[in-house]
């Protein structure tokens, strides 16, 4: 689905949905402005960066927020947005289990309301989520590398984190224990960080947007699931599809890979 495409779910013919967008000064707000700005399907209504007042987005109508801000001010946003019956969509990281349980009770008490937590909205990196996802019983290690500009304050990555928390699940489901690994000292963390027992690894590195490998071992071979972002323009059709759809998806719905039809 490209951007400027004229199909949504959210509005009728005539009817755009309106759009505000909250960190619209950062690299992800601005090229959603753009990509907002271009759809024939939405109207850019608010546009809000840090110290703005919330209030401007009932003011302004707004029908959808999607939040592209930093992950100390995502949860209060989206909460506000509930609130207030905006639908939203969120691209901020720092969505750990709690943040989102607490995010379904709220929605419990507005149940007209969707949100869309998006951990990645490039297609190719869904997807990438997804092979890993399936591939990861088949393999008896499993590590994730993440590769990001030097500009991003959080690691590991939303991306690698979900990636890894889905490894982990596939392997539980297929009663797998942990990846063989016989280090006994690593005083400095060179293993990687750890999530849900899956190591992730975290490069910063100037030239780079958003990179991810999945590395999958058994004795003899190694598959890679490589996916690259080499521009930001690659998450547009993702946050657009998410506009278009998050209206008709009333409650939590956790990756875009449920606005996709992956298994059609
Ligand atoms: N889901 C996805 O596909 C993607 C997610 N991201 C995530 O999106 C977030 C933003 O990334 P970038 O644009 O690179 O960061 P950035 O630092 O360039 O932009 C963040 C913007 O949010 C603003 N901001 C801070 N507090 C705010 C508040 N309370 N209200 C409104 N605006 C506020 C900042 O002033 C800044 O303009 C990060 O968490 C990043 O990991 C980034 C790329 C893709
Ligand atoms: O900060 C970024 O740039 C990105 N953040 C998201 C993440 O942490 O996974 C998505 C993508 O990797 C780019």
């Amino acid at each position: 689905m490209n951007a400027g495409e004229d199909v949504s779910e959210n509005s009728t013919v005539n009817e755009p949905v309106k759009v505000a967008v909250l960190g619209a000064h950062g690299r992800m707000g601005s090229e959603a402005v753009r990509a907002v700005d271009n759809a024939k399907d939405a109207d850019l209504v608010c546009t809000l960066d840090h110290r703005d007042s919330l209030q401007q987005l009932v003011v302004s109508g707004a029908q959808v927020a999607i939040d592209l801000t930093v992950p100390s001010a995502t949860e209060d946003n989206v909460r506000f947005c509930v609130a207030h019956g905006i639908h939203c969509v969120v691209g901020t990281t720092g969505w750990d289990d709690e943040r989102l349980a607490r995010l379904e009770q709220l929605l419990s008490e507005h149940p007209g309301v969707g949100v869309l937590i998006a951990p990645n909205f490039s297609i190719g990196a869904v997807l990438a989520m997804r092979f890993s996802a399936v591939a990861a019983k088949f393999f008896e290690s499993a590590e994730v590398i993440e590769l990001h500009h030097p500009n991003k304050v959080d690691a590991p990555s939303g991306t690698a984190a979900r990636t890894a928390a889905l490894i982990a699940q596939a392997r539980q489901d297929a009663g797998l224990g942990p990846s063989p690994d016989s280090t006994e000292t690593d005083p400095d963390g060179a293993r990687g960080a750890k999530v849900d027992g899956v190591s992730v690894h975290s490069v910063r590195l100037r030239g780079l947007v958003a990179h991810q490998e999945t590395l999958l071992g058994n004795e003899g071979e190694m598959l890679t699931i490589k996916h690259d972002s080499f521009d930001r323009i690659s998450f547009m059709s993702g946050v657009l599809l998410g506009v278009r759809t998050v209206g008709s998806r009333p409650g939590l719905t956790h990756g875009l890979e449920h606005f996709m039809d992956l298994d059609a």
